[in-house]
C-alpha cells in the first residue's frame, strides 16, 4: 500500500523521578500519497512526539508506522523533516545546502545540479544561490529549508511549525509557497502549527488534538488549501465557512487549554 500508515501509537516518557508521561495514546491515522495534513492542539498534546515518531528519530512504546507498506525503524531519506529553524548549514552557501542530500548520497553535479536549479527557482531563490545563510531573512532561510528537502525526494515531508518563527506578511506569503509546493510535487505533508488559521488554510485533513494523554480528538476535511492554490489566501478566508471553523476549532482548543489549567490548579 502506499502512503503512510499509523497503527495504534502510545508512547510513554519513563522519567527519572519514577513517574512516567503518556505522551500519545493510541493514536492511528492513514494517510494517502499526497495528502496535506494538519496538526493542531494545545501545548503539550504529543504534536512534535507524534512527528518525531513518523521521522523514526524515536520509537514508540506501542504501535507501529508503515510508509508504503514497509514498517519504520529509524529515520530515512523518504521522510523528509523541515523545521521551525536553525537546521541549516550557517557557513555555507544557499546552493550547498539545498544540494547537500544528494552530495552525501555520492550524487555528482552534472547529476543533481540541474534539479538544484530548478528547486532554487521554485522557491524563489535563484538569485541567491551564493549567498551564505546568514545573510539571508528568516523567510528566506525556510525557503532553503524546504528546497534542501525536497533535493533528498522524500514521499512525505514533515514540517514541524515551519513557518512559526516568521513575520505575518511573510508567514502569509510563505503559507501560498507551501500549497504550490504541493500541488506541483504532489508529495504527502504532515505540517504542525499553533496558528488555527494556518490550520484550516494547509490543511485539505486537519487534525485537532487533545492532551493527557495525547490522542486525535476530532478530524476534518477542508476545501481551503484547494482553494488557496489558485487564489490570494486573503479571499480564502473571505469564504463563510472559514470564519464558522475557525470559531468552532478555537473554541474546541480553548476549552481544552481551560480543562488543563483547571486541572494543575486542583493538583496544586
Ligand atoms: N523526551 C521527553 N521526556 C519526557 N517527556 C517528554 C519528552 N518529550 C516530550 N515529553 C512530554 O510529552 C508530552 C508531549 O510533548 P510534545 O512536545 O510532543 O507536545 P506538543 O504538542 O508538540 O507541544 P508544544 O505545542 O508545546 O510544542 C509533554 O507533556 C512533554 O512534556
Amino acid at each position: 500500500m502506499s502512503g503512510l500508515s499509523i497503527e495504534n501509537l502510545s508512547m510513554r516518557f519513563d522519567l527519572p523521578n519514577g513517574s512516567a508521561v503518556q505522551a500519545l495514546k493510541d493514536v492511528s491515522l492513514d494517510l494517502a500519497e499526497g495528502e496535506l495534513m494538519s496538526v493542531l492542539g494545545p501545548s503539550g498534546c504529543g504534536k512534535t512526539t507524534l512527528l518525531n515518531i513518523v521521522a523514526g528519530f524515536l520509537a514508540p512504546t506501542e504501535g507501529v508506522i508503515r510508509m508504503n507498506g514497509h514498517a519504520v525503524h529509524g529515520p530515512d531519506a523518504e521522510r523528509g523533516m523541515v523545521f521551525q529553524k536553525g537546521a541549516l548549514f550557517e557557513w555555507m552557501s544557499v546552493r550547498d545546502n539545498v544540494s547537500f542530500g544528494p552530495r552525501m548520497a555520492g550524487k555528482r553535479e552534472a547529476d543533481y545540479g540541474e534539479e538544484v536549479d530548478h528547486l532554487l527557482e521554485i522557491v524563489g531563490l535563484q538569485d541567491f544561490k551564493e549567498k551564505a545563510i546568514y545573510e539571508l531573512s528568516g523567510g528566506m532561510q525556510q525557503r532553503v529549508a524546504l528546497a534542501r528537502c525536497l533535493a533528498n525526494h522524500p514521499d512525505v515531508i514533515l514540517m514541524d511549525e515551519p513557518l512559526g518563527a516568521l513575520d505575518a506578511l511573510t508567514r502569509e506569503k510563505m503559507q501560498s509557497l507551501v500549497l504550490k509546493l504541493w500541488k506541483e510535487t504532489g508529495k504527502t505533508i504532515i505540517l504542525i502549527t499553533h496558528s488555527v488559521e494556518e490550520a484550516l488554510l494547509l490543511g485539505e485533513r486537519l487534525l485537532v488534538m487533545a492532551p493527557r494523554p495525547g490522542r486525535i480528538h476530532r478530524e476534518y476535511r477542508l476545501p481551503f488549501a484547494d482553494l488557496g492554490v489558485g487564489q490570494d489566501l486573503r479571499e480564502v478566508k473571505k469564504h463563510p465557512d472559514f470564519a464558522v471553523k475557525r470559531e468552532e476549532i478555537l473554541g474546541m482548543i480553548w476549552d481544552m487549554e481551560e480543562e488543563i489549567m483547571g486541572r494543575s490548579e486542583e493538583a496544586s
